[in-house]
């Protein structure tokens, strides 16, 4: 979708080339530089982080492909109007899937170019949360009927939970589904302003079906929330079907390719079968079946899977970041030392190292994470296929704290990156305005982080109580049922060498997690005026204690963080499945990436005089000399990640360093630079310039 550039514009371009080559040389010898500078093959790492040398190579043809298909194009991804963005990003998705479907490629495949692809549009939720639902909570039949259609494109989904009332308290839902046995249907109703359904993705304008969460009502009583399939548009004009009104919620901060939408219904009737029925179910004479005890929560296993794939999702992101935010500060150079002096670059200068290496820490740790909550989601599907549902509670205790963290760590972590570079950070031609503005969303959907904090919180309090009743504790709050034996614990570093291990981050971590479960619970206690039991997760005491429970949470799951990077290289050791160099860079970095926490928390564990002040100062400089050693790997470190420049698409992280080069050559394609004189010259700077007669200058 190019647009025309006028000739003149094309003529002007062409010495501005010449001109850049000359500039160029610097930055690109820099990179190569910095390339030869690493004491390790940053291609082994690739092929580790990413599965294999296969998918990597994999994944670099389906980038080449895709570089040079028209719809999956990124020349004018900064240009876009909204509807040119929706637009294009929809094609795009239906590229991707048609290219699966035609080429029968696999999901794995699919999942790959919509990453390079980078295009989110209205398919996300019809993939991402209707399809999950039927699967995970469909019965058989119902999967049989409605996936054959959603996989052929014949229908798209959405999910529709959140109403303009409410998003966070599911339980409040006024959306309601009565059932008629008459006809053996439910009326599917809208009865207040409030409960207009309001950000589904894709139900703005592409979707022609969605699972609505509605108030299940038999016979005048209210069952609360349960999954219903209804069809919102007609499949033969697309228009709204009898009773919908549906449409565009209007522009949001960024995610502009994803039509999120509004939808009310007016007595829409369904057929009995669109009710989810796997775990509970609606005899044809409207009899409640409630899902089995162990299930209660089965309803909200979608939110469930999406959140895994979130924590997945982090550190693809966050790496992103972190490679367009190194490479330039490996090309920039800014200030020369004394006269006669190279200008230095300024990933050399200690505070953008310390903010772009610590990023890197923090993406390699959400990166492991996020494959290790993948394997455990997997895990839990399996079991739950069996009926076994015994980790469930632990598995949504992690994945609502860690998709807070690393949702929290990588929105950060994208803008500390837009500010080390400087002025052209702000350049949307960076890539990376539009990674924060399509990714800080994350920190609110499928759960808004204090929120899902506070689930985890409550997990804690509960494990911390049962190990106070000497009850097993297991999973990773098993240092809460060995209590006192934490609390008598203490740092034991004699100088800077002894933070080298981060095994000593790990337990000064979860010296501060069980810290603050112990201050959280006694900030509960004592807001319920000294009561100890039975814990109570809402109300007046809950509600004046949450700030305390949302730093138990975080500090939870800050330990798993590290305690997962720690385990990820201490089995490729085991396994002899990666190399002497890259082991000690990856050790290094996960010390870093311990020590980076422990600073952030020096406070807590001053306090707690888990360590003094001498250790938190000999910790804070075996952070500076890591920080040092790993200056010449950071470049090595995020090539690892093996993003395409079709991936990144920033002028800024391109592999060969061309910075300056590239920015011009983005620059021109700007629509502003279709024609010399712009846009507002004949209807608006021209009757302003030419009221007088030209000045002679
Ligand atoms: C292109 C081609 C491609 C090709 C192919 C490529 C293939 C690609 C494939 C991959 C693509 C992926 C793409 C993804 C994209 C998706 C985008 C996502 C968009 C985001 C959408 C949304 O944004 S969608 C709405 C989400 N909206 C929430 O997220 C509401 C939060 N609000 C709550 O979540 C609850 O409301 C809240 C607060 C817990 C309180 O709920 P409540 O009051 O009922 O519960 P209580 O607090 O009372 O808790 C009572 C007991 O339930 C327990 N419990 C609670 N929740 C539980 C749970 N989930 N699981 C288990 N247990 C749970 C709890 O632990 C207690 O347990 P216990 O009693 O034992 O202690
Ligand atoms: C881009 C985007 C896409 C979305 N897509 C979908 C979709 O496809 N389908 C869908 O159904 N929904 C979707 N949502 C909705 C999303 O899931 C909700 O916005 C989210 O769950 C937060 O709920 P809320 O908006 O009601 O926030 P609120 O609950 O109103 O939160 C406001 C503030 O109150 C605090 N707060 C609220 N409750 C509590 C509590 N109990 N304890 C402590 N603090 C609290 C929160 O921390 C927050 O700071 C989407 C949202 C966005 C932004």
């Amino acid at each position: 979708m190019s647009r025309p550039v006028d000739e003149r514009t094309r003529q002007l371009q062409a010495p501005s080339t010449a001109l850049v080559t000359k500039h160029a040389e610097d930055p690109v010898q820099d990179l190569a530089n910095e390339r030869k500078r690493a004491s390790f093959s940053s291609q082994e790492l690739c092929y580790f982080l990413n599965g294999g040398k296969e998918k990597v190579e994999r994944r670099a043809q389906f980038a080449e492909v895709l570089s040079k298909t028209s719809w999956a194009s990124k020349e004018q991804q900064y240009f876009h109007t909204r509807e040119e963005e929706y637009v294009h990003n929809l094609r795009c998705s239906l590229g991707i899937w048609q290219k699966m479907t035609s080429e029968k490629l696999s999901m794995d495949d699919g999942l790959m170019m919509r990453t390079l692809a980078d295009s989110p549009g209205g398919l996300e939720l019809h993939i991402g949360m209707f399809m999950p639902t039927i699967m995970s909570q469909g019965d058989a039949e119902q999967q049989a009927k409605w996936i054959p259609p959603c996989l052929n494109l014949q229908i798209i989904g959405t999910y529709a939970q959140t109403e303009l009332g409410h998003g966070t308290f599911v339980r409040g839902l006024e959306t309601t589904a009565t059932y008629d046995s008459a006809s053996q249907e439910f009326i599917l109703h809208s009865p207040t302003l409030t409960s207009t359904k309001w950000w589904p993705g894709g139900m703005g304008k592409t979707a022609t079906h969605a699972v609505v969460m509605a108030r299940l009502i038999l016979g005048g009583k209210d069952h609360g929330p349960h999954a219903f399939i209804v069809q919102l548009r007609s499949l033969a004009d697309h228009m709204p079907m009898p009773g919908i009104t549906v449409g565009d919620i209007g522009p949001k901060f960024g995610f502009g390719g994803v039509d999120n939408g509004f939808m009310r219904m007016d007595h829409v009737r369904i057929p009995r079968a669109n009710m989810m029925s796997r775990f509970s179910k609606v005899t044809p004479e409207g009899s409640y079946v409630p899902p089995p005890p162990a299930n209660a929560k089965a309803s909200y296993a979608t939110m469930l899977f999406v959140r895994a794939d979130i924590v997945r999702n982090s550190g693809g992101v966050l790496s992103k970041a972190a490679t367009i935010a190194v490479r330039y500060a490996a090309v920039r150079r800014q200030t020369a030392p004394g006269p006669g002096q190279r200008e230095l670059q300024v990933l050399d200068y200690q505070n953008v190292a310390n903010t772009l290496i610590g990023l890197v820490g923090s993406a390699y740790a959400c990166w492991f994470m996020g494959l290790e909550m993948q394997a455990r989601y997997q895990r839990f599907e399996a079991d739950r296929d069996k009926g076994v549902f015994s980790d469930l509670p632990e598995l949504h205790a992690l994945s609502s704290g860690l998709k807070a963290t690393c949702t929290g760590t990588t929105a950060d972590g994208i803008e500390a990156a837009r500010r080390c570079c400087g002025g052209h950070g702000y350049s949307a031609l960076s890539g990376l305005p539009r990674l924060f503005a399509s990714y800080v969303q994350n920190v609110t959907w499928e759960g808004d982080n204090n929120v899902l904090y506070l689930q985890t919180a409550r997990y804690l309090l509960k494990a911390l109580a049962a190990g106070q009743s000497g009850k097993p504790v297991g999973g990773s709050a098993a240092y809460l049922g060995q209590l006192q034996q934490e609390l008598r614990s203490s740092c034991s570093a004699r100088g800077a060498d002894c933070w080298g291990n981060p095994a000593l981050a790990l337990a000064a971590l979860r010296h501060r997690a069980a810290r603050l479960a112990v201050s959280g619970a006694a900030t509960l206690q004592a807001a319920s005026s000294g009561a100890r039991a039975p814990l109570k997760f809402e109300g007046p005491a809950w509600n004046s204690s949450t700030v305390s429970q949302i730093a138990m949470a975080k500090a939870h799951t800050e330990m798993v963080l590290l305690q997962t990077f720690m385990d990820t290289l201490q089995q490729a050791r085991d396994a002899g499945s990666l190399s002497p160099p890259v082991l000690a860079v990856l050790g290094r970095l996960c010390c870093l990436f311990g020590l980076g926490l422990v600073e952030a928390g020096s406070g807590d564990l001053l306090e707690a005089r888990w360590m003094t002040g001498e250790q938190a100062a000999a910790a804070r400089t075996q952070h500076r000399a890591l920080l040092a050693a790993l200056r010449p790997e950071a470049v090595g470190l995020v090539d690892a990640f093996g993003w395409e420049d079709y991936a990144l698409n920033s002028a800024l992280g391109r592999q060969d360093g061309d910075v300056y080069k590239a920015l011009l050559d983005m620059a021109t394609v700007s629509p502003l630079n279709r024609t010399q004189q712009g846009p507002a010259w004949e209807s608006v700077l021209k009757p302003v310039l030419h009221r007088k007669p030209l000045p002679k200058l």
